[in-house]
């Protein structure tokens, strides 16, 4: 497990035992637990339809620690179904259309606080995170960084600090923590460390901020800008009580999760795709050119969705670095795997199908279907976004939400965000890139490397989150 979760850079193991033992092997965890790493496509997709899989216990436990009981991550079976259709209205293409102008106004602003920074060498992770919180609070609570007060700004900061911490201790701790009964799980929750104390002051803070924005949405009725929570609440009809329509008490348990769901990755994306701007200078050169060719012919709004690189290089960003490289899934009943195409067990018998047991953990391997190279391309492990637009990249039968990509993930739980996502993230690239220049620092110890704590992150030579690059404004290239 260590080799999987602790390497120097992700995937070193990974992708070499997938190479080894192909797209399905077996993988011991701790205490001798039997984990099925799986990368096949047909098995990854039938993993993530099928109703024999839940979450692993893993994320349960992660997700109760964080969040609310009645947030649509922690809730199952029919409550999920129940959840997910009435917050969809929050996160349609046309919803999130109207998201753009408040996306442009943040982005701007982040890129007048990087054109700020000095030549040197500076961690633009936290400028990314703060803009992607002040995006996410004003469409869900039409509130500004600002009104969410220091206290909780700073609460966020150490939450995903925390989030993104892994070391060999917190290993073996959550593959203790899986084995206890849920009660004394829930009673460890209440020790006074450092750590529980982040995790139980950003639970009343979420709590007691939705509570808050819900009461006087209320009471005000709806008025000026429409934000998510207005739509949940569907003030106007809230009477007729309609099929799904979620309690106040409901809408408030999403806040605290929604937080953290809408902002971490989304920076975290950003950093990614700055980094291998910085890497690859003559692609972002060719990025920025057609960035400046759209901004010089736009007659009235601009439409990402037309800009073939800037499209690639999304693409690219995606696939190289999923934030959810490892997702683990656990068979509640006994159940069979399809697989794409035949494998070969230790005992030389040729199968197409696997035989799990109610209680099997599944790691979903999406970093590592990312890198198949039947799929993409020999040089899979390589970060080209022109094999978005040569041709290379797979074109098969439809996985997740977006090009084929398993990193919002794919069925029931598919990302709600990954609209949003999606446009926010075409918005801050645009930005950044038509106004600054990224490049790497000259010296090695400010490289920056991959590692797996929860969700992918870059890290410091200092095994902090942070991504170090020197930026400076464009003037006329
Ligand atoms: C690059 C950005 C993002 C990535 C890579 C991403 C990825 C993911 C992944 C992999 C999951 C599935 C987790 C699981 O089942 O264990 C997920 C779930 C979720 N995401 Fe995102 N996400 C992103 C942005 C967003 C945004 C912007 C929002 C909201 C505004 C959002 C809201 C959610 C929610 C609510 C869920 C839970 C869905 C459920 O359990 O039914 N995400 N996301």
């Amino acid at each position: 497990m260590l080799q999987l979760f602790l390497p120097a850079e992700y995937g070193a193991h990974e992708f070499n035992w997938q190479k080894l033992y192909g797209p399905v092997y077996r993988l011991k965890g701790c205490f001798g637990q039997d984990r099925l790493m799986v990368s096949d496509p047909l098995a990854l997709q039938h993993v993530l339809n099928s109703n024999h899989f839940e979450h692993g216990p893993s994320i349960d436990n992660a997700v109760s620690l964080l969040f609310e009981e009645k947030c649509v991550m922690a809730a199952k079976g029919e409550i999920h179904r129940r959840l997910r259709a009435a917050m969809h209205i929050g996160f349609t293409a046309s919803a999130v259309r109207e998201c753009l102008p408040l996306f442009e106004r943040v982005a701007q602003a982040a890129a007048e606080r990087l054109k700020e920074l000095p030549r040197l060498p500076t961690d633009i992770v936290p400028v990314l995170s703060e803009a992607t919180l002040n995006t996410i609070s004003q469409v869900i609570l039409s509130s500004s960084t600002q009104e969410l007060g220091q206290d909780f700004v700073l609460n966020n900061t150490q939450i995903l600090a925390l989030a993104s911490s892994q070391s060999a201790v917190q290993i073996l701790a959550e593959a203790v923590a899986v084995r206890l009964p849920k009660w004394v799980w829930r009673a460890v929750m209440h020790l006074p460390t450092t750590t529980f104390n982040i995790i139980r002051t950003a639970k009343c803070f979420a709590r007691e901020l939705g509570e808050r924005t819900v009461r006087e949405k209320m009471e005000a009725g709806r008025q000026g800008q429409i934000d998510v929570f207005d739509m949940l609440l569907d003030l106007g009809r809230w009477e007729k009580k309609r099929k799904n329509a979620l309690t106040k008490e409901e809408v408030a348990a999403q806040t605290g999760m929604l937080f953290i769901a809408g902002q971490d990755n989304t920076a975290t994306l950003l950093a990614f795709g700055l980094l291998e701007l910085a890497r690859h200078p003559q692609f972002q050169k060719e990025l920025r050119a057609e960035m400046h060719h759209f901004l010089g012919h736009r007659s009235q709004g601009l439409v990402y969705d037309n800009m073939p690189l800037l499209n690639a290089f999304i693409k690219e960003t995606l696939r190289v670095y999923p934030a959810g490289a490892l997702q683990e899934r656990m068979a509640i009943q006994d159940t069979v795997i399809p697989l794409a195409g035949a494998i070969k067990t230790s005992t030389g018998e040729l199968i197409t199908r696997i035989l799990v047991r109610k209680g099997q953990v599944v790691s979903m391997a999406v970093a590592s279907y990312h890198r198949l190279e039947t799929l993409w391309g020999e040089d899979a492990h390589e970060f080209r976004p022109s094999r978005w637009l040569d041709g290379t990249a797979y074109q098969g039968q439809a996985l997740g939400p977006y090009a084929n990509l398993l990193s919002f993930l794919g069925g029931p739980r598919v990302c709600l965000g990954w609209r949003f996502a999606i446009l926010e993230i075409q918005v801050f690239f645009f930005e950044l890139v038509s106004k600054l220049c990224f490049a790497l620092p000259k010296d090695d110890s400010a490289s920056v490397r991959v590692r797996f704590a929860n969700t992918l992150i870059p890290v410091l030579q200092n095994g902090e989150k942070g991504a170090l690059l020197c930026v400076r404004r464009i003037e006329h290239e």
